[in-house]
Order: structure tokens, then sequence, then C-alpha cells
């Protein structure tokens, strides 16, 4: 059942609102990685609040402890509980997304505020940090209730939210939470299944729903020496230096096309069939989408499917940074004492962070120790996830491919994500309910990055779809 006419006229007459509401989200730096900014993403759970009461949603913020991030100790966000509807006759769907996000810095190469909103009328993209992940998505579900509250209808099926602050940063307490509360008589008994938007289409022209993700295992690398930073005129060639171990070790870790070169790793990967490689072969996805939305001429490979593949089923390590090092403009002749490398793996199926784990400690440890270096090395892991493969059969799908044919106009191509949402899992498990993954931005958003956005028509059909997917969900088989 398409969603009401009078709910897409609401939506249509309100996207400049809509706008406005998405400009507030950004303006509040909600970054969970950084201590710092701890503050802002708890003033995000508040807000949301407000709004979601404003739209008759009953609203708890959980609790869930604290933890040590970089050594201090600080409260977890809290997840945000929500209730809406409880008709035994209608189905019951979780939403879930995620209302922290990733650091950004004008400094990092941004042309704008990142926390300012910016919208660019040319080409109609709405410019700021978190716009496509995951505020722009969230807002999606709570224009939604707003339409359904303004006109005074019933939604067509019973909603609960999660809504977490940590997303970007491991998740942390929400496994407990979901576990704590699956079961009879707990606050997530009944839901009969989940959709979660927090992706992104492959390309720019084409919608897509995602049945798979992948894990992920984040270590930090850290070798220390000297008792303090030292002149390297002074001690350079007389003593080890940590970053050169630190480079070396680094350097061994994935070659430059990709190849993961830790052993164990790569041998739990699943044989690739013809029948899978044909799924890839299907979809609407050329290597110059890769390259234009990476904004330079550097895929892998000039094979849509191996470039797909490396996204998809395959494990790749990514090398993020060095803290501790020399990085201001200049050129100062510093020997660090102490530099930590961050580096992940993401995983596929059969790998967990569990079996990754003793593979990646072994082989740094062994490679260190070939260099003969009186430095010191620790290893950490700072936080992992499973990979998550779902069954893309299910009504809950069916209710999301109609939906999208009726907004867009087109089936969606059917994709595993290369990213990580590592509660889907936990819902997937604990609940042992069906979950989809509904994505409303393109794959040139520039989550993580600079300049990320989401297309205002992204948005606003988005809104669109993720209301007509209720509608298509209360009445599919
Ligand atoms: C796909 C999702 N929008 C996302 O960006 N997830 C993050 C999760 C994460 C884990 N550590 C830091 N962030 C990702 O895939 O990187
Ligand atoms: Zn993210
Ligand atoms: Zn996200």
């Amino acid at each position: 059942m398409p969603a009401p006419k009078a709910v897409i006229d609401y939506i249509n007459a309100n996207a400049d609102k809509f706008i406005d509401k998405l400009a507030k989200a950004v303006a509040i730096p909600s970054i969970s990685g950084d201590g710092k900014h701890r503050g802002d993403v708890v003033k995000m759970a508040h807000f949301l609040k407000g709004e979601l009461e404003a739209v008759g949603v009953s609203v708890e913020l959980r609790d869930l402890g604290k933890h040590v991030m970089d050594g201090e100790e600080l409260h977890l966000p809290p997840a945000i509980l929500g209730k809406l509807g409880n008709d035994p006759k209608k189905k019951t769907v979780l939403l879930y997304a995620h209302y922290d996000v990733q650091p950004a810095l004008k400094s990092d190469g941004w042309d704008t505020d990142p926390f300012k909103l910016v919208i660019d009328e040319k080409t109609g993209r709405l410019i700021g940090r978190g716009s496509s992940d995951d505020k722009g998505p969230l807002l999606g579900w709570i224009n939604n209730l707003q339409a359904h509250h303004a006109l005074g209808l019933e939604l067509p099926v019973n909603i609960k939210i999660c809504f977490e602050g940590m997303e970007e940063s491991g998740s942390e307490g929400l496994d407990d939470l979901i576990k704590a509360e699956a079961g009879p008589g707990k606050y997530f008994d009944g839901v009969d299944c989940v959709c979660i938007s927090d992706n992104y289409w492959l390309n720019t022209r084409t919608p897509c729903l995602t049945y798979g993700l992948r894990g992920l295992s984040y270590f930090k690398l850290k070798i220390s020496g000297p008792g303090r930073d030292l002149h390297s005129g002074v001690f350079g060639g007389t003593v080890h230096e940590p970053m050169t171990d630190l480079v070396y070790v680094m350097s061994k870790l994935v070659t430059p096309d990709g190849k993961i070169l830790i052993p164990g790793v790569n041998d739990l990967v699943a044989p690739l069939t013809d029948k899978e490689k044909a799924l890839y072969d299907r979809l609407d996805y050329g290597v110059e989408d890769v390259e234009s939305a990476a904004g330079g001429r550097i895929a892998i490979s000039s094979e849509k499917t191996t470039v797909l593949m490396g996204r998809m089923r395959y494990p790749s390590l990514s090398i993020h940074g060095v803290e501790g090092a020399f990085s201001a403009p200049g050129a100062k002749t510093v020997i660090p004492a102490s530099v930590s490398g961050k580096f992940s793996i993401r995983l596929v199926p059969n790998q967990t962070p569990d079996n990754i784990r003793a593979f990646v400690e072994k082989y740094v440890k062994d490679e260190f120790a070939k260099l003969g270096s009186k430095n010191t090395l620790e290893i950490e892991e700072l936080h992992g996830g499973k990979p998550w493969v779902a069954s893309p059969d299910h009504y809950n799908y069916k209710a999301a491919v109609k939906a999208t044919e009726i907004i867009y106009g087109k089936t969606p191509d059917m994709t595993r994500e290369g990213g990580s949402i590592p509660v889907t899992l936990t819902f997937a498990e604990a609940l042992d309910v069906n979950v989809l993954l509904l994505p409303m931005g393109r794959g040139d958003d520039g989550a993580h990055s600079t300049n990320e956005k989401l297309d205002r028509s992204n948005y606003i059909e988005g809104t669109k779809l993720l209301g007509t997917y209720l509608y298509e969900l209360s009445t599919v088989q």
C-alpha cells in the first residue's frame, strides 16, 4: 500500500523546514571519537528527544555507563529508545540510526565550516558533517512521524526506535543493552523486523537495498623509546628511532595494490562461486563511479567486478594515521619519542575480531622483532565488530523494493556494503529478526570525508521512501 497522498504532499510542502532541522542537527558537533565533544553528543541526544516527543513518541534516554577513551574515563552518550503505537494487529518495526559523527575540521580541507549546513542552490547539495552519515537519514524517520502527527494520521505499523551516539566509535555499550532488552516483556519484545538507513547507494543514480556489511578490527600500534622528543642533529644516528620502526612495521601490513600480508587473514575468506560473481556483474556500477566518488582516477583495477568485490566480499586493510608524529607545517628536526600507528581491517564472513586479533598480534610482533630495535612495541585493539549478511528474500526487503519502485520508478540494486554497523548483527541475532539496510544518500556523498553532503533530492525523496516503506511493510506478506 503506497503512503497516502496527504503524507507525500506534506513532505513536499515542508521540505525547507526539514532542511532547517537538518541544519540544526549538523550544528551540534556530536563527535563520539573525541572526548572534548562528549557534551555535544549528549546535547544531540536531548535535541532528538525533544524532536521525537514533539511528534508523539514516548522516549527514554538510556544510560550506557562509562568507558575509557584515550586514557580518560568518560560517560557514554545515552541510547535513545522510543515507542509509537502498540496495535497488536500491526507489524512492529524497529528503526535504528546513529546521532554521532566522525571528526571534521575546516583545516582537513573542507571548503566551508563542517558544522554549518551549507545549501548549494546550484547543485542542490546540503553540505555538512553528518548530513548523509547519519543525521539526514535519522531525521528522515522523524520527518515522517511529524507528517503523520500534523495530519492526525495513524502510522500503518508500530514503531520502536533505537538511536545511538557511539556508532562511529565501536557502538560501546549498545550490544549489552540490546541483549538485555531482548525477550518477553522487554523493550524490544514484539519487534518483527529492523530497518537501518545508514549507508549509501553504489553510484549517483540507482537506489539500492543492502543485505550485507563488513565487520571491523581496529588496531593501534605504539612504539616508544626515548624519554622525550629529541633533536635529530644531536641524536640522529645514535639511537633507535620509534618513527623509523613504525614506518617499517606498517609497511609490512598491506601491498599498494591492496593485498593483505598478514598470514591467516585471507585464508578465512569463502571461495568465490560463478553464481556469486554473476551477482556483481549485474549491478549498475562502473570503475568511473568509484573514481568520481573518490575524486581521483585511482581505482585498484579496471575490472568492475574486481572493484565491487574489493568493497563487498573481500577484506581490506587501511592505514589511517600516526599519532605523535610531527605533522605541522614547516620542517621541525625532531625525533618523536612515541608514535602510534592506526590501522583497521574490514572483515567478511568467517572473519571475526576474535579470530583476526591473534594473527595480527603475532605478525606485528614478529616483524618488529626482525628489526632488533631497543624500542618497545605495544599493540591494542581499539574496537571491532563482526560482519553481517541477511536474506534479501524476506518480506522486509520486498516492502523496500516496492517502496523504491514507487518513489524512484526503479528496481533497486541489491548490494553488500563495505562499511560496518556493528550492532546490525546483534539485532539480527538477539532479536532473531530480519534486518534491512535502506540507504538514503548517494555513493559520492563523502561520508567520513571532507565536504560531506546529502543531495536535497535524496533527503526529500528519501524521506518519502522511508515513509512509503512503512506502508508497504504494513501489507506485505
Ligand atoms: C556505514 C556506517 N555509516 C559507518 O560509517 N560506519 C562506520 C563504523 C565505524 C567503526 N569504527 C569507526 N566507525 C564505518 O564503517 O567506519
Ligand atoms: Zn560513519
Ligand atoms: Zn553511519
